[in-house]
């Protein structure tokens, strides 16, 4: 992590952390419910090699690799190749990961699913044509969902340390199965939904001087937002955890 060391790494500082993600991902997406679809931001065009969103992304990416971006270990591109170097000299960051757990990289599979599952339920149809910043908010959103996804590595890094041998035996093993049954809180995966839906109705509330207006209304709906981190966010990070785990002893 940018200034994450050895000695803070721990369950709960960690814990921490992924609660204080919550807010970042609640509010990029009442960012981005504030505009349409505005779909052929996605359609490939003539004269770019894809779309106006991933020419968007790739050329935003650029900016943050030579501003450092990625030079912190939660941080991944979604176009990972040929990024140009930090302009600054990179900081000397204890490296508390594995080698080669710590270049995991599933943004595609977050960014499919932001596209396909996620934004038709936070967006109405239409477009209006706000393109630009529709973009901006899209990658909002899409990084802060890669990295409370990614933060999964050092999660699984805190969990192979507190207890080495448990894990060590399904990872020789190489048995995801038995990895995911060590990893899983159930009940921590309950209170994390009940939570996001909660803030999500205290974010994203429309806010009127006359009481009760507009008790019940909503800038992004609290029931998807739990429902995007039960189906998404947390299997993701466990995903990520899981395959973090395979290559641990490598
Ligand atoms: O807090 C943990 O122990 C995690 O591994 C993170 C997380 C999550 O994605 O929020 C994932 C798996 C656990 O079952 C609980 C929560």
């Amino acid at each position: 992590m940018g200034n994450f060391s050895d000695d803070m790494l721990n369950l709960d500082t960690l814990r921490k952390i992924l609660v204080r993600e919550e807010d970042t991902i609640i509010f990029s997406l009442i960012e981005r419910a504030k505009y349409p679809i505005n779909s052929p931001l996605y359609d490939k065009r003539p004269g770019l090699s894809g779309s106006l969103f991933e020419f968007f992304v790739k050329e935003s990416e650029a900016v943050q690799a030579k501003a450092g971006r990625y030079s912190s270990a939660e941080e991944n591109a979604f176009f990972p190749d040929n990024l140009p170097p930090p302009l600054l000299p990179l900081r000397d960051n204890e490296q508390v990961l594995h080698p080669r757990g710590a270049s995991i990289n599933i943004n595609e599979q977050i960014s499919n699913m932001y596209h396909k599952q996620l934004l038709p339920l936070i967006t109405s149809n239409g477009d209006d044509r706000n393109y630009a910043i529709t973009a901006g908010r899209d990658l909002d959103c899409l990084q802060a969902l890669s990295r409370r996804i990614h933060l999964g590595k050092f999660v699984a890094e805190i969990k192979f340390r507190e207890s080495p041998e448990n894990y060590t035996r399904a990872i020789r093993a190489q048995d995801k199965d038995a990895l995911m049954k060590l990893l899983t809180f159930t009940s921590v995966e309950e209170m994390i939904k009940n939570r996001v839906e909660k803030k999500a109705m205290v974010f994203g509330q429309e806010v009127d001087l006359k009481e009760n207006d507009n008790v019940g209304k909503y800038k992004v709906n609290p029931s998807v937002v739990s429902r995007l981190y039960g189906e998404w966010v947390i299997p993701l990070t466990k995903f990520v955890e899981v395959e973090y785990l395979l290559c641990r002893l490598d």
